[in-house]
């Protein structure tokens, strides 16, 4: 604490033990909020600031006095002479930041022409334009978090429905990092004693010892077989698509425009009027969904109509719940686990055992929610931290193949080099391995500023 204060007195003091600890990164800033204008006018702006030297150069924006450590002070900045803004300012010394460096905020008034000016003393004063995900890398290279978690801070600036907002804060929190953690812990018991085995000659390894190990490999790649066959964290992550097909004239684009409680879609008269599939992206009890329009289904001359045809059948082919629509008769086939419903009860009365609506009055439109709803229940129910993105899939699956083939394997130096295989792919999952190689593919898909 004491030490503490003394560095915030004034910047020429000694770097302290942990500040040493890792490498210097250059200071970097970005605008961490929304534009102003984007989606409406913000009142505020906060650009963020780390890296060695904000200290610099926030002590030179405060007029020579650095605002003391973790609190808000009203402070105005000042470069070159001129008053830039009056904004709120956060300084988080390091290691106890966001990016475990000397970090700052500047809350300003979000006029362009404030954050222009504060953006060009900050450049001046050393600093350049963060990189997408620049500050989350930083925190991942100074052990503050591991990939998986800095993942899931990508997902919390993405979400858009609570349930992807619930994953992604479980996932920030190390939920499925702790899985990884545990499993990497396990294998490493299972590899030590795999090596044991390698240093005895056969006649004296006691044959239980042998079988032991082998039934708890086997253990482990069933859970993690089990894991990749959990597609709720996907699904929550990416949105559930659900797609309306059937006959021409169905009413499937007026149901469409029913859910979605706008003319999405344009409903004539005619037979085979929609072709290019119309999507509506819809949150229902709090789960992402895509709503997908397709044209009506049957043989046709017509090439337009036809390339629409083929284009629903991808939909379907593709979906995670398609409601067949019909308007008369129960359609002799089906898609496989299709919701049938039947539409225009107003004009005649579902037969029984089947969903019936009326897009046009609304009568059944409140059940058919309903079972959707269902739907999305089974879906995304299950327990435990889900795997959420492609490459855990793929980090997790090469892990459960080189276990399943160590299985396979009668020399115990060759089960033993799988099971490092095994190790080394999860590993590279949260980062405690060849973790450079993997942060370009991590940060890729970041925004400015986080
Ligand atoms: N009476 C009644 N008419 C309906 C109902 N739903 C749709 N219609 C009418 O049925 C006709 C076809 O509706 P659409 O929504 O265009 O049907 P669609 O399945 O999208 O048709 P295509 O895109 O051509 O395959 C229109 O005239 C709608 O007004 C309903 O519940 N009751
Ligand atoms: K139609
Ligand atoms: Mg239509």
């Amino acid at each position: 604490m004491e030490g503490e204060l003394r560095h915030e007195m004034g910047y020429s003091s000694v770097m302290t033990e942990n500040r040493l600890t890792h490498a210097a990164f250059p200071p970097i800033f970005a605008l961490a909020t929304g534009l102003a204008g984007s989606m409406g006018r913000a009142a505020i702006a906060v650009l963020r600031v780390s890296g060695a030297g904000s200290r610099e150069i926030l002590h030179e924006l405060c007029g020579g006095i650095l605002p003391p450590a973790r609190q808000a002070s009203l402070r105005r900045l000042q470069h070159d002479g001129e008053v830039l803004d009056e904004a709120l300012v956060l300084w988080f010394p390091g290691p106890r930041s966001y990016t475990g460096e000397d970090s700052f905020e500047l809350h300003c008034h979000a006029g362009p022409a404030v954050i222009d000016a504060v953006s060009l003393a900050l450049v001046a004063l050393g600093a350049r334009p963060a990189e997408a995900g620049e500050f989350t890398r930083r925190a991942v290279q100074a052990g503050r978090m591991d990939l998986v978690q800095a993942e899931a801070v990508a997902d919390l600036v993405e979400a858009e429905s609570a349930a992807q907002r619930r994953q992604a804060l479980a996932q920030a929190d190390g939920a499925l990092s702790r899985l990884y953690d545990r499993w990497a812990e396990r294998l490493k018991i299972l590899l030590a004693r795999q090596e044991a085995l390698i240093d005895f000659p056969d006649d004296e390894v006691p044959d239980r010892v042998a079988a032991g190990l082998e039934t708890e490999r086997a253990a482990l790649a069933a859970e993690m077989r089990a894991h990749l066959d959990d597609r709720r964290g996907e699904l929550v992550r990416r949105g559930v698509t659900v797609v309306i097909a059937g006959a021409p004239n169905a009413g499937k684009s007026s149901l469409l425009n029913a859910l979605a409680g706008y003319e999405a879609a344009i409903v004539t008269r005619r037979a085979g009027t929609t072709r290019d599939p119309v999507m509506v992206d819809w949150v229902l009890d709090g789960v992402k969904l895509r709503l997908i329009d397709t044209a009506g289904l049957r043989e046709t001359e017509d090439e337009i109509e036809a390339e629409g045809i083929r284009r629903a059948m991808f939909h379907v082919k593709h979906a995670d719940i398609v409601i067949h629509l019909f308007d008369d008769d129960v359609p002799a086939l089906s898609f496989p686990g299709a919701l049938l419903v039947r539409n225009k009860t107003d004009l005649a009365p579902a037969p029984s055992g089947v969903l019936g609506i009326s897009a046009v009055t609304g009568d059944g439109i409140e059940a058919l929610r309903e079972a959707l709803r269902d739907r999305l229940r089974h879906l995304t129910a299950g327990s435990g931290a889900p795997l959420t993105r492609a490459r855990h899939r793929a980090g997790i699956g090469e892990a459960a193949a080189h276990l399943e083939q160590a299985g396979t394997l009668d020399w115990p130096e060759l089960r033993g080099e799988e099971m490092r295989l095994a190790m080394r792919a999860l590993g590279r999952l949260t980062g405690k391995v060849e973790v450079e190689a993997v942060l370009d593919v991590v940060f890729g898909e970041f925004c400015i500023g986080k």
